[in-house]
């Protein structure tokens, strides 16, 4: 078996045991919301209504200028609706306070949009005083929330943005959105100011957060490959708002709506279902390890005298570190500095298959380690496990086209059959039965 979570701790139980649990995702109802900007001849977004379920992530997609950040920023009221009513819950925010509103709505952004002189905690605490936490309450939550976020409090809490990578600011960034426990969070392009390994890990701690916190997400992007990924549902937005397709990314990509859908989706779509499947619903498996600490000897031993020719050196952290052959022990004298392959890429369990085949190739080790949320070694996913998704994949979806291939022969056999009859309704392309000659 391999072995799970470092230090005990799994992603099902970041939260200090005495915290309240979170509060979990309420609906979102937009009804005939419409936006004018002044001066400006037609409405930005014009007569949308849309229902978005507790705890759902629906991606906004569609080309750029076609409304989906004044769609979004009319949730937290950022942008006032001209017309329309927005519901959370049972409750009309149309006219509320909007002081009352961001306990509801959490929002993070591109390029995290941190206050640059105000330090990590400083910005995690925003909201929380706003709405009147205690100094003791907030000071807890800030922690909690780096915590949850993948990041060391101690080590964090007390730095300012520009002392942060991308990736940590957009970390920070998703951690001050949810501090005051909203149950809703909106998230407009958040990850698209950053390289796209980082977006990718990123990503991929947004799923393991909403499995964990069951939060309405609400998440705009440019790129349908991440839609893909996130979203529960995905709608496609056309000019003004209106919504092209608003379903399940498999129904999207299996069965687009229309000819603009079919243009958002683009080419390849079998190759983007690779984005449904995680990591974790394949087999992750172990693998040989060894520590950068343990004796030089011990680590011989193991591949010399061992069924494998190969093992995955771990550092003091348990995480994966080099990738090393039998081959390499020759070059390794009485040190292991030289030997072996540096690990260029991890995915984390909830990462897509996608994103296991990129590692896979960029590390050129036929197989991809699997970490956890600090980075520590739980198994392995090897390139036939890989290759035999892609191919079930693939199979399933030719199968699927040759189904509905056959159902439409069936129906058309069917309709010249009662076309012969002359039960059709039209009296028959000859004129009923026996036909005239
Ligand atoms: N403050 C404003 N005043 C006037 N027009 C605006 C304003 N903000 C946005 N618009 C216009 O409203 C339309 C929708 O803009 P919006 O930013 O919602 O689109 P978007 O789909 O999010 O675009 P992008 O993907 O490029 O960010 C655009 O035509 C834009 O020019």
């Amino acid at each position: 078996m391999p072995e799970t979570y470092g230090n005990g701790s799994t992603a099902e139980t970041t939260a200090p045991a005495a915290a309240k649990p979170a509060a979990a995702g309420a609906g979102i109802r937009l009804e005939n919301l419409t936006k004018v900007y002044p001066g400006t001849a037609g409405p930005a977004v014009d007569n949308v209504s849309m229902e978005i379920r507790a705890g759902e992530t629906v991606i906004f997609v569609g080309p750029s200028g076609c409304g989906k950040s004044t769609t979004l920023k009319m949730i937290n009221r950022l942008i006032e609706p001209t017309s329309g009513r927005i519901r959370i819950g049972d409750e009309d925010v149309t006219d509320i306070d909007p002081v009352k509103l961001r306990r509801k709505v959490g929002y993070a952004i591109q390029a995290s949009g941190l206050f640059p002189h105000m330090t990590v905690a400083q910005n995690i605490a925003l909201v929380p005083k706003m709405i009147g936490w205690s100094a003791a309450r907030t000071r807890s939550r800030v922690e909690e929330m780096l915590d949850l976020v993948g990041l060391d409090p101690g080590e964090f809490h007390g730095r300012y943005p520009r002392q942060l990578s991308g990736g940590q600011q957009q970390r920070v960034g998703v951690a001050r959105a949810l501090a005051a426990d909203p149950p809703v969070l909106l998230m407009d392009e958040p990850f698209g100011a950053v390289d796209p390994i980082t977006r990718d890990h990123l990503q991929d701690e947004l799923i393991r957060l909403q499995h964990e916190l069951h939060k309405t997400i609400v998440f705009v992007t440019h790129d349908f490959d991440e839609a893909i990924k996130l979203g529960d549902r995905i709608a496609v937005l056309r000019e003004r708002s209106h919504i092209a397709q608003f379903d399940t990314p498999e129904a999207i990509l299996t069965n687009p709506a229309d000819d603009f859908v079919s243009g958002f989706v683009g080419a390849g779509a079998a190759l983007k279902r690779l984005n449904l499947t995680r990591v974790r619903d394949v087999g992750v498996v172990d693998f040989p390890t060894a520590r950068i600490d343990d004796p030089l000897q011990s680590i011989f031993d193991l591949l010399r005298d061992g069924a494998t020719n190969e093992v995955l050196l771990l550092d003091r952290h348990r995480r994966p570190y080099k990738w090393l052959r039998r081959g390499d022990l020759s070059r390794a004298k009485q040190s292991l500095a030289r030997a072996g392959t540096l690990v260029a890429d991890t995915v984390t369990r909830d990462a897509t298959l996608r994103d296991a085949l990129e590692a896979v190739l960029t590390d050129n080790a036929g197989r991809v380690a699997v970490t956890g949320r600090r980075g520590e070694y739980i198994g392995v996913v090897d390139m036939e496990t890989l290759m035999n998704n892609v191919h079930e994949l693939l199979e399933a979806d030719r199968l699927d086209a040759m189904e509905h291939q056959h159902e439409l022969q069936l129906q058309r056999a069917h309709r010249t059959l009662l076309a012969q009859e002359g039960l059709d309704g039209a009296g028959g392309p000859e004129g009923g039965p026996g036909g005239r000659a």
